[in-house]
């Protein structure tokens, strides 16, 4: 769980909190929209969002099914091209790169953990720790690497191919792949999403470690309070817009937060579909 003191809750008071930019985030987005496809079947997954991600916190975005938490997270990353808006990833507007450079961006500032893994079968787990710096053509910090298997405790499972690992194993060699060039941003998207409790309370609890031992920033697509609660902050997103964000999260604040978005949306939705008054009952 996350370390910070979490505050009591004054009765009757929100948990929520609009959206707040940050002194020097790793990740920041202006006035952000992504819309797929065109004419009238064009979706629009995300809506001049602004967001701001603070530079070593671990931050959750939640929302419902839909609600553009893996467009967000792919916009930010540079996997996505914005429609319109800014991106700034540390410093650099990567909104507006070429392919070229947001390739070379994303292998040397941009860390990656996904639900399905993605190792290579043939390699060890070593070598599939080291393969985004290799195909970067980036030396291995040796003290670095050392470090992270430590907090990851692969030591002792180094020359196994993934067959040869369990599934949380196989994850925190992903985690481990993900931190080892010490990126700028490590993302994750719904990173326990396949794995039993105890795997799960392991991958959670290194990235938990990398923010508070490493100094790492990391960006975390959940829909799982438990996971959520984890984090230093959860950003909550409907219908392509960030609604609030809630401090110091845990599974019962992040659950409060959740009923009260839902009702939020439920008593708008009454108000649209309620049909105005006609004046013809006066
Ligand atoms: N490649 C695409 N082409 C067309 N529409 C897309 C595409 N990707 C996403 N969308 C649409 O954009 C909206 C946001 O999708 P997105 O995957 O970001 O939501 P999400 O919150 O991550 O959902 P989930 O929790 O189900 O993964 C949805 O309406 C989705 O159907």
């Amino acid at each position: 769980m996350s370390t910070h003191a979490v505050p009591t809750r004054p009765t009757g008071h929100s948990l929520l909190r609009p959206h707040q930019p940050v002194a020097d985030p790793v990740l920041s987005a202006r006035a952000l929209s992504k819309v797929y496809g065109k004419g009238s079947g064009a979706v629009a997954a995300l809506d001049r969002v602004d967001v701001d991600i603070a530079r070593a916190r671990f931050t959750a975005i939640m929302g419902p099914s839909g609600s553009g938490k893996s467009t967000l997270m792919h916009c930010l990353a540079g996997l996505d091209a914005v429609t319109s808006g800014t991106v700034h990833l540390d410093g650099d507007e990567i909104s507006s790169m070429s392919q070229r450079r947001l390739t070379k961006l994303r292998r040397k500032r941009v860390g990656f953990i996904f639900q399905s893994f993605n190792l290579v079968p043939t390699l060890t787990a070593a070598e599939n720790i080291t393969l985004p710096l290799d195909i970067a053509r980036t030396k291995v910090d040796k003290a670095r690497f050392e470090q992270v298997i430590n907090a990851v405790g692969l030591a002792d499972r180094l020359s196994h191919r993934p067959a040869e690992l369990s599934g949380g194993q196989v994850q925190r060699v992903a985690c481990a792949r993900a931190l080892v060039g010490a990126p700028a941003v490590v993302f994750a998207d719904e990173p326990t999403g396949n794995l039993d409790s105890h795997s799960t309370e392991q991958v959670l609890s290194i990235l938990r470690r990398s923010v508070d031992e490493l100094g790492q920033s990391v960006v975390m697509v959940t829909h799982e309070p438990d996971a959520a609660a984890w984090a230093d902050t959860v950003i909550f997103l409907r219908d392509g817009h960030v609604a609030a964000e809630l401090p110091a999260p845990s599974t019962d604040r992040v659950l409060d937060a959740l009923r009260e978005l839902s009702g939020e949306s439920e008593a708008a939705h009454a108000a649209r579909s309620t049909p105005a008054p006609t004046g013809a009952e006066a």
